[in-house]
Formats: structure tokens, sequence, C-alpha cells
């Protein structure tokens, strides 16, 4: 064991401190990684340099589910390939059940499961096979290693492909497949990258009940990465709204919500041309985002009700395709923030 006194690991992965309060599940300290230019061989840039993490701080708790939300490329792979010993910051501290990761990236693997974008290692076992491997690779005993697999594909609904090879499932089979092997072999940290990406909602709803049923049996902490703003809503207990390598938020979804204030979201679907020709629908046109046939208003409750009775009555309704009215989302806080939006996934 490379440890000193501070960094001993027990077998449960945890650190022992002298004695006082247990350490916080992941903090981090002001990190920073520039991916370096990228140069043709005659010296010519191809590419400029990238900070994908601009000073990054924060602290993760035990038992926490907590988010990194942002748009494609706001930095949050790098961030939690970091956070995995997989990638080495430029400066910064980071620190994981009270190991120094940045001095000790190896220790990594006794710590934390880490579900990556992209995963391949698996792809010619069978899911029961891969799940046990993984099992076995954590310290499981044989038995055991069986065991815990063939619970964990029975609770993601993944028995009846207990069989099949990953490289013959469908892709969100196949994710499914790569959370059973994340999740067993008890870990007190899982990290899961996009986890969900091209599952059913009959699949994605597993996926969260699993994960929560670890966070509320065993005090399971979860880094989550995902831009899909629903799901982030309902599982989370904290999050960082992650945007050009920086933390321009974090808190509750619930304290994020309370940032963008009352204003509520009026969407109008307009069959074709919108119904300029209604004096309700001209006044509305200011204000409104337009991304084709949508309209997207923020409006006081009081001027949305009005509005929605204005459209929905008369030859506005006539020309009106669908509407929605919603209370802020974090998509909401998002923009509200400044961050440009796209990129975020509402369903
Ligand atoms: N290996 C690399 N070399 C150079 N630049 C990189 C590399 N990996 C990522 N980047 C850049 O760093 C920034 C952050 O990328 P990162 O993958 O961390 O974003 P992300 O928030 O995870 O995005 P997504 O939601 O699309 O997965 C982006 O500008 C990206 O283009």
């Amino acid at each position: 064991m490379d440890g000193n006194a501070e960094d001993t690991v027990s077998a449960a992965g945890t650190a022992h401190a002298a004695a006082g309060p247990a350490p916080a599940a992941i903090t981090v300290t002001d990190l920073v990684k520039t991916y370096p230019a990228r140069r043709a061989r005659r010296g010519r840039p191809v590419a400029e340099p990238v900070r994908a993490s601009d000073g990054i701080s924060l602290g993760v708790r035990r038992g926490e589910v907590f988010g990194l939300l942002g748009p494609n490329g706001a930095g949050k792979s790098t961030l939690v390939r970091q956070l995995t010993g997989l990638l080495r910051p430029d400066s910064g501290e980071i620190h994981v059940l009270g190991h120094d990761l940045v001095r000790h990236p190896q220790r990594a693997a006794r710590l934390l499961a880490y579900l990556g974008q992209e995963t391949t290692a698996l792809d010619e076992l069978s899911v029961l096979l891969a799940a046990e491997t993984t099992a076995r690779l954590r310290g499981l005993a044989a038995d055991a290693a069986r065991a815990e697999a063939t619970a964990v594909l029975a609770e993601l609904g993944l028995t009846p492909l207990a069989e099949r090879p990953l490289k013959r499932l469908s892709g969100g089979e196949r994710r499914l497949a790569h959370v059973a092997a994340a999740l067993v072999g008890e870990r007190g940290l899982l990290v899961l990258d996009e986890p969900t990406t091209g599952m059913d909602p009959l699949a994605r709803r597993a996926v969260w009940a699993a994960i929560d049923r670890r966070r509320a049996e065993r005090g399971t902490t979860v880094l989550l990465v995902t831009h899909n703003v629903i799901e982030a809503e309902t599982v989370l207990d904290r999050v960082a709204v992650i945007d050009q390598g920086r933390v321009i938020a974090c808190d509750t979804p619930g304290g994020l919500k309370a940032l963008v204030g009352d204003d509520v979201r009026l969407d109008l679907v307009w069959r074709s041309e919108p119904p300029l020709h209604v004096p309700e629908v001209a006044a509305l046109e200011g204000q409104a985002q337009r991304t084709g046939r949508r309209w997207t208003l923020r409006l006081s409750p009081a001027d949305a009700r009005a509005a929605v009775t204005a459209v929905t009555s008369g030859p506005a309704f006539a020309a009106l395709d669908d509407f929605t009215l919603a209370t802020p989302s974090l998509e909401d806080v998002y923009l509200a923030l400044g961050g440009s939006g796209e990129g975020l996934v509402r369903m």
C-alpha cells in the first residue's frame, strides 16, 4: 500500500483520518486543465488550446446525488476524468473520500466506480460475465461475484439478456449492461457520465431507481453528468451548472430555480404562420423567442394567464397547434445565468 497514516485504505475503500468527521466524498479546489494546441508537422496550429477546467472548486457530501449540468463542451467529462484519476490536472487539488487523487490517481479504482461516455472494454463478454468479472476485479470472491451480478441484472431487468455478448446488444441495452457493471462490487462513490444515453423510459427508470436504492440503503454518493434537465431535477440533491470550464451556479434544484423568480414559460406552437392580425398575438411577438413554428415566452403568472386566455379563443386558437405552460426549469436557470442553452435536453 502506498498510503501514509492520513490515507490508509480499508477493505471498504474508505480512508481513516485520525479522528473527527468523515471526509467529504469529493473536494475539488481551483482545478485547471488546458488541452494543448495541436500543431501540424510544420508547426502550424490546427487547433487552439482549450481551457476545459478553468478554476473549478466544488464539494460533494457523502450520500449525495450530485449533478453536473451543462451544454456540450462545457467541461463536464474533463472534470470527471480528472476526478477518476484518468486525466491529470495542470493545477489544483482533488480529494476523494479523503484521498489525494492528484498525487495518487491509481487509488481511484479502489474508491469509486466510473462509467464513462464510451466504454468498449467489456464488449466481448456476455452481460452476466461483464458484471461478474467487474465484481471479481473489485475484490469479490467467485460465489459472491456471481450472486451480486445476477441480482444487479434482475434489478435492471437484464436477466433475459444475461447470456448475450454486449457487442450483440442494441445501444440502449449495452448502456444498461455497462450500468450493471458499474453497480456491482459496492463502491462508496459512483461517477456516472450520461448513464442513460440511448435508453428507453423503462430502462431509464430502472437506472434511477437502482441509484436511489443505493443512496437510501448504503449511503452511496453519486456524481452524475447529464444534460437531461428533467432527470436532473428529479434525482439530484444538488447541481453544479458548468459553462465554459467554470461552475456558474451550485445549489439544490429548488434553490437554483428560485434564482429565476416566479416567471413561467409559455410555449406556443403555430400550425404555420402566427396570426399577427390578432392584436393579442401581435402584442406577444416582441417578447417571443422563435424556434421554427415555436414561440417561447417568459412571463409573470398573471401575464401568462392572460396570454393563454387570448390564444385559446377565437382566430388565434384556430392557428395554434399546441401550447404548454411550465414553471421554471433548470434550463431556465441555465439561460438566466448566461449560458447558451444549446445542448440541454428537455424531455
Ligand atoms: N482530448 C481533447 N483534446 C482537446 N480538446 C478537448 C479534448 N477533450 C475535450 N476537449 C475540449 O474541451 C472542452 C470540454 O470538453 P468536455 O468533453 O469536457 O465537455 P462536456 O461538457 O463533457 O461535453 P458533452 O456534454 O458534449 O459530453 C470542449 O471544448 C472540448 O472540445
